[in-house]
């Protein structure tokens, strides 16, 4: 395990990496978690495999099959309050956050290592269920930094600067079931590709 800088609070933490616990109570959580289970959701697809958690988005959509980016789906209603915390969280405008993804993850589900896509600039999950952990890495000479985030139920994380662009993140498949919320701004390039230019 790497030596990570102590941040601003004095703790060891990930520069860019915020989190919070509590953002929602039990009640809520059990409402989120029932409206993500009736939704239509689809295996992860990938350049033709189907992975084994069930997604589905709102506002833009990245296609992992075939790299494709678009408006999709407007946000439902009953996400809108969920973004409002969000927003506030990591101090942005709830409008910015123009994306979300929902993940149902069955037990032997995870998600591998990745950097989120760059179309897309600020990061914020919302996880609900059970606990996780995210997991980091960053490339160096002859090996990896790496770095654990544990992830209550109803905690929220944002990954921005270094956390979000320099490294890596991923979740081990579990034996119990989790579901999360992520929001995303668009970046630049993500605003540029969408207006066509
Ligand atoms: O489930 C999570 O909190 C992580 C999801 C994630 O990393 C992603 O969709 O890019
Ligand atoms: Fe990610």
């Amino acid at each position: 395990m790497a030596v990570i800088a102590p941040d601003l609070f004095g703790g060891i933490g990930l520069p860019g990496l915020h989190y919070a616990e509590s953002l929602i109570d039990s009640r809520e959580e059990a409402g989120l978690i029932a409206r993500i289970d009736g939704e239509q959701l689809q295996p992860f697809r990938f350049q033709g495999w189907l992975g084994k958690r069930l997604t589905t988005s709102f506002g833009w959509r990245y296609d992992f099959d075939d790299a494709s980016f678009a408006a999709g789906t407007p946000l439902p209603e009953w996400l809108l309050p969920l973004r409002d915390k969000a927003a506030t969280f990591a101090g942005l405008a709830p409008d910015a956050l123009a994306h979300a993804l929902l993940i149902r993850y069955d037990p032997g589900a995870g998600i591998g290592w990745h950097r989120d896509r760059p179309v897309f600039e600020h990061v914020i999950g919302v996880s609900l269920g059970n606990p996780a952990t995210l997991r980091f890495r960053r490339r160096r000479p002859g090996g990896f930094d790496r770095f654990a985030a544990a992830l209550a139920p109803r905690s929220i994380y944002h990954l921005a600067g270094e956390a979000r662009h320099d490294w890596e993140h991923s979740i081990a498949p579990m034996a119990v079931p989790r579901w999360s919320i992520t929001f995303r701004s668009l970046s630049d390039k993500g605003r540029a590709v969408s207006s066509g230019s």
